[in-house]
């Protein structure tokens, strides 16, 4: 087995063995926390760009299965593991964890030492890596444009081409598609007709759509990369119950003046404890997001913090004050992780069921 390693920007190298594709490549390396569900990360449009180091230090004992995956295809742009499986076990598995990143011409390493790499990322905070496969003779630094990629460029990537119609219920949702994982058109579906639109499409043709309601999906990179989108959001918000998810979140919160900022080394996990301020009630969430909303930008006038993550205090969702506009940091989609976010869902349907009934956008005048 060919030896490959990853060099960071800031000096340190770790040795592994190739698996997957044997192909040089460079991004943010971040790192997830989580047990399982290794599939769902490799397929989160949101990884798009980053190299992901499994926390976990065993990856791929059940294989990988037909219905699991978040989008049709892997998004991630590398993988780092401890200890490999080959041999899964589990009725539904199809294929190994090593075979499906062969399939998908991904590169990773493993036998890696992860709890120290996982170390020295927390230590530097945001930390931009390659995948190589000779040593670095001198610990030289890298040269700066190491892994830069334009986010445009990523949800362009993630994106649909083209709109697209799924169900056939009730009510009709426009999401928008920065990258939207699979579970969230899922919880929408049971009683929803949805219509998955490319990021940049007009207010316009939204409105020719005849919504009853809008989605903001999850996404890679920067959310203020996508800047000249914020008016039609906001415009979207101001006539439509709106959930944003995610970026979805960041982008309602930037919409409406507020600003972002990178997070030391982000939230990707499935036991983040984030307190609902309205019940006091910790519910456990699966994330994964580097960036986050600065509470201290939101205007009071339009919204009203709603969640907090129990750990870090950061802001993890808000209610506008008089409008059915919504949005959470975490993934109420649950997949992979717990389910006890799931009514935020039926929360915003039940705003997008009053929309429809009444005709017309539940409409409330601040
Ligand atoms: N999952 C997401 O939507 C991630 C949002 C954004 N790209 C971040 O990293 O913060």
């Amino acid at each position: 087995m060919s030896k490959g390693y990853l060099i960071l920007e800031t000096g340190e190298q770790f040795e592994g063995d190739w698996i997957g594709a044997q192909q040089e490549i460079s991004g943010e390396v971040v790192f997830n926390t989580s047990m399982t569900g290794y599939q769902e990360m490799m397929t989160d449009p949101s990884y798009a760009g980053q190299i992901l180091t499994f926390c976990y230090p065993i990856i791929g004992s059940y294989g990988v299965n037909q219905e699991d995956d978040e989008s049709h295809k892997l998004s991630v742009s590398a993988v780092i593991a401890s200890d490999v499986c080959d041999e899964p076990s589990h009725y539904q598995s199809t294929s190994s964890f090593s075979e499906e990143l062969k399939d998908a011409n991904i590169p990773g390493l493993k036998n890696v030492d992860t709890r120290s790499l996982v170390a020295v990322i927390r230590k530097h905070k945001t930390v931009v890596g390659k995948i190589v496969s000779e040593k670095e003779k001198d610990k030289q630094q890298l040269s700066s444009d190491w892994g830069k990629i334009e986010n445009m460029e990523l949800v362009n990537r993630v994106s649909v081409k083209s709109p697209q119609t799924y169900g056939n219920g009730l009510y009709h949702v426009v999401l928008i598609d920065y990258g939207y994982k699979k579970s969230i058109l899922q919880a929408l579906l049971a009683q929803c007709k949805v219509t998955v639109v490319p990021y940049h499409t007009s207010l316009e043709t939204i409105e020719s759509m005849n919504p009853n309601g809008i989605l903001l999906s999850n996404g890679p990179g920067d959310p203020m990369e996508l800047k000249e989108y914020f008016p039609v959001i906001k415009a979207l918000t101001e006539n439509y119950p709106t959930l944003g998810i995610c970026l979805g979140h960041q982008l309602i919160a930037l919409a409406y003046g507020a600003t972002t900022k990178k997070m030391p080394f982000g939230h990707r996990g499935a036991n983040h404890p984030v307190k609902d301020l309205l019940t006091g009630k910790v519910r456990m969430t699966s994330q994964n997001h580097g960036y986050v909303v600065e509470e201290n930008s939101i205007d009071s006038r339009y919204f009203q913090v709603l969640f907090r993550n129990v750990n870090d205090r950061s802001l993890e969702g808000m209610k506008h004050v008089s409008k059915p506009i919504q949005s959470v940091q975490f993934h109420p989609e649950a997949h992979p992780g717990p389910s006890d976010t799931e009514y935020i869902f039926n929360a915003f349907i039940q705003q997008v069921t009053i929309a429809a009934q009444e005709g017309a956008p539940a409409y409330v005048e601040a």
